[in-house]
């Protein structure tokens, strides 16, 4: 990779390239990697702002595939020099069935994993999270956690338990053969909640809170703190780490990394009045307006009308018993590790994370 990096011709892919983090990825690598000659898409749906793209000096190229169908990645994947692997179905509301989940989750991801061995594709990284650790299902709080903390990373809904097994095979791929007879060198980013320009939870709860009058109602303590971190930084450590992975393949390769940045600390619904209240939001309360008990019975009873509509529509709320367990508990890290390993730092403050973010959600509210 040394002598096209001189000529500028590095091949990428990024696999979910028009999803709400793949989109940042992709942009950031066109902005941040001057070795790259040509930029593969490859995502189920394509989204009309690649066309913009495709004018730059990059050579762009759109793949409208999907990671379940193995001669379609691997087509994708064929003389690439480096995959970031971001495709994945994020759903925690019950939308798809568990074995939809796992089919694009695990079995996408041997997919690509395959891919780059069959072809020769020499380095891989892969979007995890930190869902991969928990919250577990006992809802045991992880404090300022890193890499190394023990906790018991056990889960039962389908979304955590596709991501854990995932990256498990992400990490036990590194050091595979691949054609040609060098070593694949993989790694994983466990991304704790990502906010930002385009983040679709944080636009439902901005026209929850405008359908009601401008206010939102507490249900989770504000002592429950929830890690957060900003979109530009994620795409950021994406776009380090695909930089120097084959330098420090010795040292990152098999390895796992939060994903972290400067954001305050706070419980999820008081870190999402950063962007709301200068949206003209109000939080309404200091303690949650509904004990404990109810909402577990409210997110049960969600469950149980999820199952009884869907043969007639699909009922997906915010409310359910996982997401409610997430919610309701601590969950942050405080790690150096990838500063140590790849000299991570966040590219952009929290101060400008927090801007870019309320001026998205305001010209957001033009186009709802
Ligand atoms: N949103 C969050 O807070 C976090 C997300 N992550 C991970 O980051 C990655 C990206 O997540 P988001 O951008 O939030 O989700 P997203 O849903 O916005 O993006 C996922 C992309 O993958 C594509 N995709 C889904 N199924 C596919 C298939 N079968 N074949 C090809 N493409 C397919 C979708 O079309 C979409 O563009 C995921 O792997 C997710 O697990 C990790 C931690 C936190
Ligand atoms: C939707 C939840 C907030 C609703 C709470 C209610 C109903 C009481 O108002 C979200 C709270 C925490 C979120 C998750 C967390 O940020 C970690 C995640 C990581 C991922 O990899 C995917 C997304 C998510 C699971 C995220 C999903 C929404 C929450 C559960």
């Amino acid at each position: 990779m040394a002598n096209s990096a001189q000529t500028q011709e590095l091949v990428y892919l990024v696999t979910g390239g028009c999803g709400f983090l793949g989109e940042h990825v992709v942009r950031m690598l066109l902005q941040r990697e001057p070795r790259l000659r040509e930029l593969r898409i490859f995502d189920l749906h394509l989204g009309p702002w690649l066309e913009e793209l495709k004018t730059g000096p990059v050579q762009v190229t759109a793949i409208q595939g999907d990671v379940t169908q193995a001669h379609e990645v691997a087509a994708a994947v064929a003389g690439a020099h480096v995959v970031i692997h971001t495709a994945g179905l994020v759903d925690v509301f019950g939308k798809t069935s568990p074995e939809t989940i796992h089919e694009v989750n695990v079995q996408g991801t041997q997919n690509v994993i395959e891919a780059c061995v069959q072809t020769g594709t020499r380095f891989l990284i892969y979007t995890s999270s930190m869902e991969v650790v928990g919250p577990n299902i006992k809802g045991q709080p992880f404090y300022r956690g890193n890499e190394n903390t023990p906790y018991e990373a056990v889960h039962r809904h389908p979304y955590p338990c596709s991501k854990a097994l995932a990256e498990r095979l992400v990490l036990e791929a590194n050091g595979r053969e691949v054609l040609g007879g060098l070593p694949l060198v993989t790694c994983a980013l466990r991304p704790t909640g990502i906010y930002g320009e385009g983040h679709q939870i944080m636009k439902d709860f901005y026209h929850q809170g405008l359908r009601l009058g401008g206010r939102l109602f507490r249900a989770i303590p504000a002592s429950v703190e929830h890690g957060r971190v900003y979109v530009g930084n994620v795409a950021w450590m994406h776009v380090l780490v695909a930089r120097e992975l084959e330098h420090r393949a010795a040292l990152m390769g098999g390895q796992v990394y939060f994903c972290y940045d400067n954001s305050p600390y706070k419980s999820y619904e008081d870190f999402n009045m950063e962007f709301l209240g200068p949206c003209g939001l109000q939080l309404v309360g200091t303690r949650p307006l509904m004990p404990y008990w109810l909402l577990v019975l409210l997110a049960a009873l969600n469950t149980l009308l999820q199952w009884l509509l869907r043969p007639l529509l699909l009922y997906a709320p915010l409310l359910n018993p996982y997401t409610l367990a997430v919610a309701n508990t601590t969950f942050t890290v405080s790690t150096d590790k990838a500063r140590r390993h790849f000299g991570y730092e966040p590219l952009f403050s929290w101060e400008e994370s927090r801007t870019r973010t309320i001026r998205w959600v305001q010209t957001a509210e033009g186009s709802a």
